[in-house]
């Protein structure tokens, strides 16, 4: 089945923060890196699925710290998923923990937060039908030692710059302010901050020891696939993975475009112009996850993505897998049709867009409903196409 050299490939995809609950962009990011890694595995590679969890930040310091506040009064806050988190913190922590200052409670309080967050996150994830091989927590990956390695790594490369500049010929022992990588040798727009002006590790300077972890880890291909709000965030870590791997591996970048709710069809002047955008949950209680996958599945990336609950799109979703159910139980004609199940899924993945893979299994379908027959050939192409796709009858 493989047309190409057996690779070891990573996709890095959804890695929501826990810190709040999936929206439509994360599910529309599981659906398509899902695909990815089903298009790899197709092709014969060996693929691990991984989330990042950014557990380590500012980000995870105020989840712990709503998270607190609701245990110390329940009652004050209106319900919401930080309640929710609350009262399963509450339950494993104990009571002294309650009476300490900040730094003794957040370290614990943080974990016991992160860790409900993720199990709902999972859930969610469950429920869509997407699975992962590893989550790699921020906070266990050992930055501080690794981070002076890469630094030294870098200014051996001639790329460790300090804060005017000037290139620098050795990692100074401890973090000082403002330390930049040049990325720009390496067809990045402008130098990365590696430090800030405290001298603390930036966001970027922690994700490249994490992809330097996964290079470690001897994988030939690194994808991410991102949020389109990392469009500028992401060449910055190409060049990045580039300068670390020395050429041996390479990342690539799969941006997902944004998910907006739908306009409403009569705008009255009076009510707002968008309606709120479904929650994962409602757009699942509606679409069921099979039908949600359809129907990421079915936009061409490019454009935002304008989700709703709605009649009209729900019925085409359901036409659409009703025909290539009905395609694969025609009956069998021995008439040769060629098959392009491995040419097009090579194709697919190497643009990164799954989008050519529905829109073929659609288009095949509909050729053989027309013949009133399928050819052996044909049923396995389908056949193929949709389990790539996860949609498989
Ligand atoms: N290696 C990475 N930077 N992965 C993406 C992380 C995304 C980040 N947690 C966010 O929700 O915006």
């Amino acid at each position: 089945m493989s047309t190409t050299k057996p690779q070891r490939i990573n996709v890095e995809f959804v890695s929501a923060y826990p810190s709040r609950p999936l929206r439509g962009e994360d599910a529309y990011a599981a659906i398509i890196g899902d695909v990815l890694a089903r298009m790899a595995a197709t092709l014969g590679h060996e693929v691990t699925r991984e989330y990042y969890v950014n557990d380590a930040g500012a980000q995870a310091d105020a989840l712990a710290r709503g998270v607190y506040a609701r245990c110390l009064a329940p009652t004050e806050f209106e319900a919401d998923e930080i309640t929710a988190l609350a009262a399963a913190v509450r339950k494993g922590l104990s009571k002294d923990l309650f009476e300490a200052v900040e730094a003794d409670w957040l370290p614990a309080v943080r974990r016991a937060a992160v860790e409900a967050a993720m199990a709902s996150i999972r859930e969610g994830l469950t429920a869509l039908d997407v699975q992962f091989d590893t989550f790699t927590h921020e906070s266990s990956l050992e930055t501080r030692g690794e981070l002076f390695r890469l630094f030294s790594d870098f200014a051996r490369k001639d790329a460790l710059m300090d804060s005017s500049g000037n290139l620098i010929n050795a990692a100074p022992e401890k973090p000082v302010e403002r330390l930049m990588l040049d990325t720009v040798s390496r067809g990045d727009l402008r130098p990365r901050p590696l430090t800030d002006g405290d001298g603390r590790y930036t966001y970027y300077a922690a994700d490249l020891a994490y992809h330097s972890d996964k290079l470690a880890r001897g994988y030939d291909l690194l994808i991410d696939v991102f949020r389109k709000d990392h469009s500028s965030y992401a060449p910055g870590l190409i060049a990045g993975v580039d300068l670390m791997s020395a050429g041996k591996a390479k990342l690539s970048v799969c941006l997902i475009d944004p998910v907006r709710p739908a306009l409403a069809e009569e705008p009255s002047p009076r009510a707002p112009a968008v309606q709120g955008l479904p929650s994962l949950e409602e757009l699942l209680a509606y679409y069921g996850a099979r039908l949600l996958r359809r129907l990421f599945l079915t936009h061409a990336p490019g454009e935002p993505l304008e989700l709703a609950c709605c009649t009209e799109i729900r019925t085409a979703l359901l036409d659409a897998d009703k025909l290539c159910a009905s395609a694969l139980a025609l009956p069998i004609s021995d008439v040769d049709a060629q098959s392009l199940e491995t040419p097009l899924t090579e194709a697919a993945f190497n643009a990164r867009n799954p989008h050519m893979l529905m829109k073929s299994a659609n288009e095949l379908a509909a050729q053989f409903i027309k013949a009133g027959k399928i050819t052996p050939k044909g049923t396995a192409a389908l056949s193929q196409l949709l389990a790539t796709l996860g949609l498989a009858q």
